[in-house]
């Protein structure tokens, strides 16, 4: 053998092992299809390329190659040359599926973004900071505030199913709580199962503006905006005071330990020494957890320097803002419920 057949067959043998971890390109196409969503235009027809193109806007040349690709990797099928069809896998893509994959792949979207967002890892793993400014020129929530669409996906992708909201919620016990305050909450999907759940207790949402904003209309969609009011402004400031608990849903994750200290401590100053601070984290309650803990961990750290905690790692930040966890709590579909108080002097 040759040197350079030698350094071929080197190459071939190790692109084998390490295609399924490194290849950009079908990972690429896939999300192209879905964001043009490719599925619902071929429906269960065969269409010839040029149709398609004319019905996604898109150039039949380009598409054509594109297709052609993702049939050899088993999406999409190629009944007649220049014809395609949707199989199994592709037919995943489709936006009506359960799985909400098309949605958690468009490019346009949200969960696209935060793909997209991965290509800046070389520069977090250099720095230590997150990508997202780096590869669309915005912080996260910047980036949120200022493109719609964009907002409406990510709010989309936060709108768990009502098993997990009933999941998380039921990892405290409400009876008792009077005002409870969703500090970071969204557009108040935690919020709205709990004032459904406890007919008693009144609310408070805390967002940045245009969610706050976002969550007074769902609010009042569902007839709970009397029992609510709306603080719309930044959990860095000090918080509306008064509320008997203070809730933290997948936001602590989201920061840095210095800034997850400081939200803390606003909560603490807010809720004074008779209040409660709930955080509500997703931990995965599978044998899969550690892996998709890695990734989310990863993934946090991309987006906005955020980081997935272990217990211990919560109690340290609990101790920094003077706090004390005195519950934990797993709930049955994986949410770690932590319950803190005002450390005893
Ligand atoms: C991952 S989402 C979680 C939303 C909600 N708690 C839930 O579980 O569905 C994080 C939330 O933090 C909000 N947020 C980010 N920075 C904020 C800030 N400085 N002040 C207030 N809210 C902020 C975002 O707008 C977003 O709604």
């Amino acid at each position: 053998m040759t040197e350079a057949a030698g350094g071929e067959a080197a190459w071939e043998s190790a692109w084998k092992v390490l295609a399924p971890v490194t290849d950009l390109v079908t990972p690429m196409a896939v999300r192209v299809a879905a964001t043009l969503r490719l599925t619902d235009l071929i429906g269960g027809d065969r269409v010839p390329v040029q149709e398609l193109a004319r019905r996604s806007g898109t150039n039949a040349d380009a598409l054509d190659r594109m297709l052609r690709h993702l049939t050899h990797q088993g999406v999409y099928t190629e009944p007649e040359p220049g014809v395609f069809a949707v199989n199994e896998p592709a037919a995943l893509l489709a936006s009506g599926h359960p799985s909400g994959m098309r949605a958690r792949l468009d490019l346009d979207g949200f969960g696209g973004r935060m793909d997209l967002a991965c290509t800046g890892l070389l520069h977090t793993v250099r720095t230590g900071e997150p990508a997202w400014e780096t590869v669309f020129g915005l912080s996260i929530w910047s980036h949120l505030a200022s493109d719609e669409h964009l907002g409406a996906t990510f709010d989309a992708m936060m709108a768990d199913g009502s098993d997990y909201l009933a999941d998380a919620a039921a990892g405290f016990d409400w009876s008792g709580v009077r005002h409870v305050a969703d500090v970071g909450g969204g557009t108040g999907v935690l919020l709205a199962e709990l004032l459904r759940a406890h007919p008693g207790l009144r609310g408070t949402l805390v967002d940045l503006p245009d969610t706050a904003g976002r969550g007074r209309r769902f609010l009042a969609d569902r007839g709970l905006d009397d029992r609510c009011s709306f603080a719309g402004q930044s959990f860095f400031d000090p918080l509306p005071a008064g509320a008997d608990v203070y809730v933290l849903r997948r936001v602590i994750h989201d920061w840095d330990d210095g800034s997850a200290v400081r939200i803390l401590r606003r909560c603490a100053e807010a809720a004074g020494p008779r209040g409660r601070i709930v955080v509500i984290e997703f931990h995965g309650g599978t044998d899969a957890a550690p892996a998709m803990r890695a990734e989310m961990d990863l993934r946090m750290l991309v987006i906005n320097g955020g980081r997935e905690r272990t217990l211990e790692q919560y109690r340290a930040l609990a101790d920094a803002a003077s706090l004390e966890v005195t519950g934990t709590h797993m709930t049955p579909l994986g949410h770690l419920v932590l319950t803190c108080t005002p450390a005893a002097a």
